[in-house]
């Protein structure tokens, strides 16, 4: 019996991961061992692909929201190895979603909540925190966070919320004691320092709705900061992914955190590389598969394991761009699931993009089944499968 993964990650806006994995592997004969693996690299359905695999609770914990309101946000609380960790998606307590992407906004929101949270789950008696950080609404550089922590800053004069614009100085020797009784692992989506050309502020503070001058005065005072913490404790916050998430990057470095790639932190805690084994064809998948994709996404993620192990792989998207690039060494089939012109939120209607992930999982079932016709096999490890 041949057997198919579905390893298919959220269509944002549209189908979860395990929906799809479902939608896929319908289109596949009993023939086939069916296998779905609910997958993420850090962004949205983290949460639930740890869940799938093994089961916990979800614990609502009151926080603050971006703006100082109240907010319920949920975390998981589960065990691998009897050991017990929590994973919180970062953008459930300081999300784009959660506030209206304005000037105003990005000058007055701040990341305290997410610290609340963390404290939360160290009262929980969790050994380890895996933090997702993307998606957010915030910029204040994780100093929001780190005041819920126990950091303190020295103010000045101006009265707006988001505490690096307030920020003179930062002060981390009362940090909460419970944050050295767990490890601190934080799951960035990108790269991106803390500031500078390619920092928070200046990559990412459009998009949460900061004028020019706003961006200009927040990497102005990242630029400060980070130099007082280089002075002042000699650590360096310009590494690789503290410009995640506003900034929170660094405040979770500063909290003792470590920063991590997000797909190879899921797949290696789900066991993902132990799943796939035996595998005779992979599908894999997102949204929109396009540049961003080679950056650690999910299919991108996937493909890596599969070239390793010789494994064949198709990937679905809702769309594509047309020039894959140097992914397409890498991930050559590529399709997507659309039967024909319509817009796009037609589109990404749910019900509308599973019968489409399974009539697009049919059309590739029926042509490996040809295959196997043909030639008395089945493309397996160390196989190339037809792409054509
Ligand atoms: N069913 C669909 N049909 C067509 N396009 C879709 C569909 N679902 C999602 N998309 C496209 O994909 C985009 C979302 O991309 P994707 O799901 O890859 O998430 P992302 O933005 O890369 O974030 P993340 O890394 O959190 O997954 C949507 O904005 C839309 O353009
Ligand atoms: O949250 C953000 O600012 C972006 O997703 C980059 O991390």
């Amino acid at each position: 019996m041949m057997k198919i993964v579905a390893a298919i990650d959220s269509f944002k806006g549209s189908a979860t991961s395990a929906e799809l994995n479902q939608a896929v592997l319908s289109g596949f004969s009993d023939q086939w061992e069916k296998c779905s693996i609910p997958i993420a690299d850090g962004g949205e359905g983290s949460m639930a692909a740890v869940f799938a695999a093994f089961g916990g609770n979800y614990e609502t914990v009151p926080v603050t929201d971006p703006l100082g309101g109240k907010l319920q946000a949920r975390m998981l609380v589960t065990k691998i190895k009897e050991e017990k960790i929590a994973l919180i998606e970062s953008a459930e307590v300081i999300g784009l979603q959660l506030v209206e992407p304005s000037d105003e906004t990005s000058r007055n929101s701040s990341s305290f909540g997410l610290g609340q949270m963390v404290l939360a789950a160290c009262r929980q008696g969790v050994k380890k925190i895996y933090l997702t950080l993307g998606g957010s609404g915030t910029s204040d550089g994780g100093v929001g966070f780190l005041l819920a922590l126990g950091a303190t800053i020295q103010r000045n004069e101006r009265m707006e919320n988001n505490p690096l614009l307030q920020a003179e100085s930062l002060e981390l020797s009362q940090l909460n004691p419970l944050l050295a009784q767990i490890d601190l692992f934080a799951l960035a989506d990108v790269t991106n320092p803390y500031s500078g050309e390619q920092g928070f502020a200046s990559v990412f503070g459009s998009q949460k709705g900061a004028t020019k001058e706003t961006i200009q005065q927040l990497d102005q005072q990242a630029k400060r900061l980070a130099e007082h913490i280089k002075r002042t404790t000699g650590i360096d916050l310009e590494v690789p992914g503290s410009g995640a998430a506003g900034g929170l990057g660094g405040g979770v470095y500063l909290a003792g955190g470590q920063l991590v790639p997000g797909f190879s932190t899921i797949a290696s805690l789900i066991g993902f590389e132990e799943k796939i084994k035996g595998a005779d064809l992979l599908i894999t998948g997102e949204g929109r598969i396009d540049g961003q994709t080679a950056r650690g996404k999910v299919p991108y993620g996937v493909a890596l394991l599969a070239q390793k192990r010789q494994l064949p792989i198709v990937a679905i998207c809702g769309s594509r761009t047309e020039r894959l690039g140097e992914l397409s060494q890498l991930l050559p089939t590529v399709f997507s699931i659309q039967q024909g012109p319509v817009s796009l939120a037609e589109a990404m209607e749910k019900k509308r993009t599973l019968i489409n992930a399974q009539q697009t999982a049919q059309a590739i079932a029926g042509l490996v089944e040809q295959w196997q016709k043909k030639t008395g096999s089945v493309p397996s490890e160390g196989t190339d499968f037809p792409t054509k």
